[in-house]
C-alpha cells in the first residue's frame, strides 16, 4: 500500500527491519486511569519504588514517585490540583471525588495549552490531529458533547469568553477538540502491556489503522531513560517494512472477529475498514473458528445467524450442531461482558462466570484462539493471577499456568510472531512454570502419551525455562530490538538465569546420585 492513502499518513522511504525502534517519543499529555492513581507516578507514569509514591498533600488524589517528579509536574498539575478539589467538593460520592481520564487529559491539554502558547509548535501539532466534526454521528455528538460540559465544570470556566485563553472561540470548537481526542488518543501502558491510563502523541496518531499491523506502541521503559524523559512511547515494528510501505498500527483489539473490529472502528474512529484481514474471505478466521465436528484435525467457521450452513474444511464433515454453537457464542459474549464488568467490584463472582462458562465453549467446539473463548480465558488467567498473589496452592498455581497455556496457544495462530501481546503471554506463561511448587505431584512412570500437564519437578522447570527463552525471542521484536525487549525483556532475562542455574543444579544433583549409585558396594 503506498503512502498516500489517508491525508496526514506517515511516510517511510527506506527499508526497515522488525524489531527497529522507528520513533521513540514522550507524549504531549498523559493521564492515569482514576483505579491507578495511587498505583503509579503521574509525572513519570513508572510504578513506585522501594520508598513508595508520595501523595500530593492538596488534592490528595494524585501521587508521584519523588519530589522531582512532582516538580515536574507541578506546572500543570497546579491547575489539575485546584480542579480535583472543587470537583471534589461537589461530587455525589467517593467514588465519582475525581473526573475520569478522558476529562482530566482534556484539561491538561488545555492548560498546556495555554503554558506552551497558541501558536507554538506544541499547539500546532495538537490542532494538526484528526477531526471528525463535521461527521460526527448523532450518537457520538452527544456523548461529546456531554463531556465538553463536564470539562467546563471540571476547569472551573463558568462563561463562553473564559475559553479563549485555551484557544478556543466557541463551545463547538471544544466539542471539535472532543472529537480530535477521542479519534486520537492511545492507551497508556505499563512495561508489560497493563493498560493504566491514556496519552496524546501527535506524532504517532499520524500512522493510520490496520487489523494486520506492521508496528505497536509500547511502552518499554528501557533502562538508562532519564526519569524525566518518561513515559517514552515508542512505535517499534513488527514485520520488516519495505520502501513505499506504509506503517501501519493497531487501534482496536485484533484478537476481535471482523464484525466486531469494524463496530468498534465505526464507533471510535469513523470509518470501515478494509484491510486485507478485513477484506480476505478465502480462508477460515481462527477468531471465529470450531474443531472439525468429526475430530479430523480440520477446522470449520462457526455459524453466524446468516450462514448456518458450515463444514471442516479439511473432512468437509458439515457442523449439525448449529443452534448450541450459536447459543454459545451468543451467552458467551453475555458472560465476558458480564465478567468484565465485575473483575474489579466482584472478582469471585467474576470468577464463577468465567470458570462455568469456558467449559461450556469448550464442549461446543471452539478452538482456543475463537471469540469468546480466546477472551474469557485472558481473563480467567488474570483473575488466578490474582488470586495466586494470597494464597498460593499447587492446585490454583496449576489451574492458572493451564489457563495461560491455553491463552498463548489461542494467540498463536492470530498474532505474528514478536507480536507484543503474544510475547507478554509467553513469559507469563514461562514465569508460572518457574514458581517454586508448593506440592510438587510425582509423574514418575506416567507413560508419555498420558503425562498430565502441567507436569512437577525438573520437567517442568525446563518447560518454564523454553517457554521463557521463546518469549523472549519475541519480546525483543515486539518492544524493541536496541533496547533487549525493555524492562519485560529484562525481567524475562533475569528469571532465565535463574533457571539456567536451578536446572544444572538438578542435572548435577542426578549426576552425583548416579554416580554415587556406581560407586556404591554392591
Ligand atoms: C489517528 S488518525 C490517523 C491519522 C490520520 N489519517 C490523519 O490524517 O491525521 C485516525 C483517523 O485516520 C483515518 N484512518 C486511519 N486508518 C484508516 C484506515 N485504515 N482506513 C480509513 N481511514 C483510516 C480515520 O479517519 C481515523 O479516524
Amino acid at each position: 500500500m503506498s503512502t498516500s492513502c489517508y491525508s496526514n499518513s506517515l511516510p517511510l522511504r527506506i527499508v526497515l527491519a522488525l524489531g527497529s525502534t522507528l520513533i521513540a517519543t514522550k507524549p504531549h499529555v498523559t493521564v492515569l486511569s482514576t483505579p491507578y492513581l495511587d498505583a503509579y507516578c503521574s509525572a513519570c507514569c513508572g510504578p513506585p519504588s522501594q520508598a513508595g509514591l508520595k501523595r500530593c498533600t492538596r488534592c490528595r488524589a494524585v501521587w508521584y514517585c519523588d519530589l522531582r517528579c512532582q516538580n515536574d509536574d507541578w506546572s500543570i498539575h497546579k491547575h489539575e490540583c485546584i480542579a480535583i478539589q472543587r470537583w471534589a467538593s461537589s461530587a455525589p460520592s467517593s467514588d465519582v471525588a475525581v473526573p475520569g481520564d478522558a476529562i482530566r487529559c482534556l484539561a491538561r491539554i488545555l492548560w498546556k495549552r495555554q503554558q506552551e502558547g497558541l501558536g507554538s509548535d506544541w499547539a500546532r501539532e495538537i490542532n494538526a490531529m484528526q477531526s471528525h466534526r463535521s461527521s460526527i454521528p448523532p450518537s457520538a455528538f452527544e456523548s461529546h458533547t456531554h463531556m465538553a460540559h463536564s470539562v467546563v465544570r471540571y476547569m472551573g470556566i463558568t462563561s463562553p469568553a473564559e475559553l479563549s485563553p485555551f484557544g478556543l472561540n466557541s463551545a463547538g470548537d471544544l466539542v471539535d477538540l472532543i472529537s480530535r481526542f477521542t479519534t486520537n488518543t492511545f492507551t497508556l501502558t505499563t512495561y508489560s502491556l497493563t493498560s493504566i491510563g491514556v496519552c496524546i502523541c501527535p506524532s504517532i496518531a499520524l500512522t493510520n489503522h490496520s487489523c494486520e499491523p506492521n508496528a505497536v506502541i509500547v511502552f518499554p521503559r528501557t533502562a538508562g531513560v532519564p526519569q524525566a524523559q518518561e513515559p517514552l512511547m515508542h512505535l517499534v515494528a513488527i514485520k520488516d517494512i519495505g520502501p513505499n510501505e506504509q506503517i501501519v498500527t493497531a487501534y482496536i483489539d485484533v484478537t476481535l472477529p471482523r464484525e466486531l473490529r469494524q463496530k468498534a472502528l465505526k464507533e471510535t474512529y469513523n470509518f470501515a475498514c478494509n484491510c486485507t484481514l478485513c477484506t480476505k474471505r478465502d480462508a477460515v478466521d481462527p477468531r471465529a473458528a470450531m474443531r472439525c465436528p468429526k475430530s479430523c484435525g480440520g477446522i470449520c467457521p462457526v455459524p453466524t445467524e446468516e450462514d448456518t450452513l458450515t463444514q471442516c474444511t479439511k473432512c468437509k464433515a458439515v457442523v449439525t450442531t448449529v443452534d448450541t454453537v450459536l447459543d454459545a457464542l451468543r451467552i458467551g459474549q453475555e458472560a465476558l461482558d458480564k465478567a468484565e464488568s465485575l473483575q474489579a467490584k466482584d472478582s469471585t463472582k467474576a470468577k464463577h462466570i468465567v470458570s462455568n462458562m469456558i467449559p461450556i465453549l469448550i464442549s461446543a467446539n471452539l478452538t482456543p484462539s475463537c471469540h469468546p473463548l480466546l477472551a474469557m480465558t485472558r481473563l480467567h488467567q488474570e483473575l488466578l493471577i490474582a488470586d495466586l498473589s494470597t494464597s498460593l496452592t499447587q492446585q490454583l498455581l496449576d489451574d492458572t499456568i493451564r489457563a495461560a497455556a491455553r491463552y498463548s496457544a489461542g494467540l498463536t495462530s492470530i498474532l505474528p510472531k514478536g507480536h507484543p501481546v503474544r510475547g507478554v503471554a509467553l513469559a507469563e506463561l514461562g514465569k508460572l512454570l518457574a514458581v517454586d511448587e508448593p506440592s510438587p505431584h510425582d509423574d514418575a512412570g506416567t507413560p508419555q502419551g498420558q503425562a498430565r500437564f502441567p507436569p512437577s519437578g525438573p520437567v517442568r522447570l525446563k518447560l518454564g525455562y523454553e517457554t521463557l527463552v521463546k518469549a523472549l525471542d519475541e519480546l525483543v521484536i515486539g518492544f524493541g530490538t536496541d533496547n533487549g525487549g525493555g524492562l519485560i525483556g529484562k525481567e524475562v532475562r533475569d528469571v532465565i538465569v535463574r533457571l539456567e542455574k536451578e536446572l544444572g543444579v538438578w542435572t548435577q544433583g542426578v549426576k552425583n546420585v548416579l554416580e554415587d549409585t556406581k560407586a556404591a558396594p554392591k
